[in-house]
């Protein structure tokens, strides 16, 4: 298997960790090249065993797959050296929010099947979760999904169905983690110096999250279990409901889905 990642950042990294510790494919079936950040790709290379190479008709010869994984902002640069080289059996794989397989197919100016895969940086702990959507031409699924599960767990949707799934769990994390963010900073309103409040918040945050894998019970009711009649809990979601958490979360979700709309509209 030759896997080439056009881009080795923060995404990149967690696909090819995630694959790698799950040992799906050995290190040198991988193929990294960045931009210009030669010495975080050669990082990988050390510790990994990965391939770097800079050379794009050596990387795409024999590719099985190429993942796109620069910013959007960049592709057209990514595109510009994968074009004169891209070989027909290579499968195209994007993971750049908002840029749509047809703008792909017209940038790469390629008939290559092309699938859109939308993950999340929990990837590097096996975690993520996969939004996927093909073209009408990439028959070969099975390999991908196989592939994806190494990192995380994978829900197929139709194309235009990407910009929620790029809200919900493509951002997500960054959601979650900026609401943990807040709690620590509150824990330190309420009294604790900046040391306790993480340690504390990073231990409930685990804590809860081990709760959240090991127990059957719902989010619902595992609240339930911790909210007494006239308790502390209850005076606290009395408050929290007050300022409505809710109506935020909407609005947060809403303005990354726009986002990722407006980028597919950008190139159009
Ligand atoms: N971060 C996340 O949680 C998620 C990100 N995504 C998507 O993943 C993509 C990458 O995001 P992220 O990893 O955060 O971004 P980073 O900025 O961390 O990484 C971008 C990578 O692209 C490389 N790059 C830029 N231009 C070129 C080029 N011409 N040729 C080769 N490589 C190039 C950069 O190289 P250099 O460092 O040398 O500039 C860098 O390695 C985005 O499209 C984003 O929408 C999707 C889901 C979640
Ligand atoms: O912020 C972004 O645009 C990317 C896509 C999903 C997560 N990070």
């Amino acid at each position: 298997m030759k896997i080439v990642f056009y881009g080795a950042g923060n995404m990149a990294s967690a696909i090819f960790i995630g694959m790698i510790e799950n040992c799906v494919v050995a290190p040198s079936d991988i193929y990294l090249t960045s931009r210009s950040m030669q010495e975080k790709i050669m990082f990988f290379k050390e510790n990994l065993g990965v391939n770097v190479s800079y050379d794009d008709q050596d990387l795409l010869k024999d590719a099985d797959y190429v993942i796109l994984a620069s910013k959007p902002q960049s592709f057209p640069s990514v595109a510009d050296r994968i074009r004169p080289y891209l070989e027909p059996e290579t499968k195209v794989v994007s993971v750049m929010a908002g840029t749509q397989i047809k703008t792909i197919r017209r940038e790469l100016k390629t008939e290559n099947p092309i699938a859109r895969i939308m993950p999340n940086t929990n990837a590097m702990v096996q975690h993520s979760v996969n939004g996927i959507s093909y073209s009408g031409n990439f028959t070969d699924r099975d390999e991908l999904i196989e592939l994806m599960e190494s990192f995380g767990t994978t829900v197929t949707v139709e194309e235009d169905e990407m910009h929620n799934i790029t809200a919900a769990t493509g951002s997500g994390s960054a959601f979650l983690y900026y609401i943990y963010e807040m709690y620590a900073e509150s824990l330190m309103e309420l009294g604790f110096d900046e040391e306790e409040a993480m340690f504390l918040t990073r231990n409930l945050v685990i804590g809860a999250g081990k709760m959240v894998e090991d127990s059957e019970l719902s989010f619902s009711d595992l609240r339930k279990n911790i909210t007494s009649k006239h308790g502390t809990t209850e005076a606290g979601l009395d408050a929290l409901d007050g300022d409505g958490l809710k109506r935020i979360l909407i609005k947060t979700l809403n303005a990354a889905a726009s986002r990722s709309e407006e980028l597919s509209k950008d190139d159009e």
